[in-house]
């Protein structure tokens, strides 16, 4: 697959069983093949879309010292602001590279922490309070209505995946009912002057969880997915689409049969580097104790166990502390897709 496929899910919204099928159908092909595609007919409102964009810009417009006041926690997680300069996203694949030329605003989930997990360390690390802006509650409204509006379009998705896999549609609902997904909104601002070497808008780097639903700009300097057949080719998605690709947790849960792919997000050409470029990313993440492991039945049982179960949350810490690991520059994290 050469191209990004557009699935248009309107009618597996309705309930329609049939819809249902050949929706999932081409979103098991897309992710056999490519790992990615794109979808319209979500319902999501461009009004919904604009509002975060409208207050993410005006927040980055403000000095450093006030968006820094909201800053990243010690515990890099995606939570509050983060500067250009103090991310790269090739990290995560133990690629060194210059820090990405972005910055953004991250936020975790609306819903407070489950009962059973209050007091343990996932608490913190799944479940920190969001940290908002000073005196702008639109931001955290806009935010929160945003992040509301993507849970129940990747509950959806999910529920096509689990059909594309042969099992039954309400599979993953209570793997992902308390689930964990993060947001960003990341701004690739005009560049004044020319990259280093090696250096991008956003290095190449696969995404962590289960399912990544981006509403980005068709903007110069845009993002890239490299093909099976090893090409790097321009992911562009129409006006009204949302771009999905899901993430290294739903590679492990398909036992490597889906793919979660390489991407990355380029350089605009030095005529028109005064363009900037913003995206709105939503990491969906399951249940801090949902058991990831290929069932028999989908592809389980024709090739063998690539990895042993384990829970999700597990896996996260264990990713955590090796890119900690990896950063030589305490002030740059290798966490992407997160
Ligand atoms: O901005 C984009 O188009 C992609 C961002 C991305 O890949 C990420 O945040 O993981
Ligand atoms: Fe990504």
């Amino acid at each position: 697959m050469e191209e990004v496929p557009v699935i248009d899910i309107a009618s597996s919204l309705t309930g329609d069983a049939q819809a249902k099928k050949r929706a999932a159908e081409e979103i098991r092909r897309a992710c056999e093949e490519i790992g990615f595609f794109a979808i319209t007919g979500h319902g999501v409102q461009d009004s919904q879309i604009d509002l975060v964009k409208k207050q993410a810009h005006a927040f980055f417009a403000r000095p450093l010292e006030f968006k820094e006041l909201s800053g990243q926690p010690p515990e890099k997680i995606c939570r509050g602001y983060t500067r250009v300069g103090s991310r790269a996203f090739a990290y995560s694949i133990g690629k060194k590279t210059p820090p990405d030329l972005n910055e953004s605003y991250g936020m975790g989930p609306v819903d407070s922490v489950p009962a059973h997990l209050k007091g343990t360390p996932a608490e913190r690390l799944f479940f920190m309070p969001n940290y908002w802006p000073k005196d702008i509650p639109q931001f955290k409204t806009a935010f929160e209505s945003y992040y509301r509006s993507m849970e129940p379009l990747a509950a959806h998705l999910l529920g096509l995946f689990a059909l594309a896999l042969g099992l039954d549609e309400r599979y993953f609902d209570t793997r992902i009912n308390q689930h964990t997904s993060t947001m960003r909104v990341i701004y690739y601002g005009p560049q004044e002057e020319p990259p280093e070497p090696g250096q991008l808008r956003g290095g190449e780097h696969t995404d962590f969880g289960t399912l990544t639903i981006l509403k980005a700009e068709n903007a110069p300097g845009g993002l890239e997915v490299k093909t099976r057949s090893g090409n790097w080719i321009a992911v562009k998605a129409e006006p009204g689409a949302f771009v999905c690709n899901i993430g290294d947790i739903m590679m492990r849960w398909t036992n490597n049969h889906w793919i979660s792919n390489l991407h990355r997000v380029t350089n605009p050409p030095p005529e028109l580097s005064n363009i900037g470029r913003t995206s709105v990313v939503f990491f969906h993440n399951p249940n801090v104790d949902a058991e990831i492991r290929c069932e028999n039945g989908f592809y389980g049982a024709e090739r063998e166990e690539q990895y042993p179960p384990e829970k999700f949350g597990d896996i996260y810490l264990n990713k955590q502390m090796k890119s900690q690991h990896m950063t030589t520059d305490d002030k740059k994290t290798g966490s992407a897709g997160v």
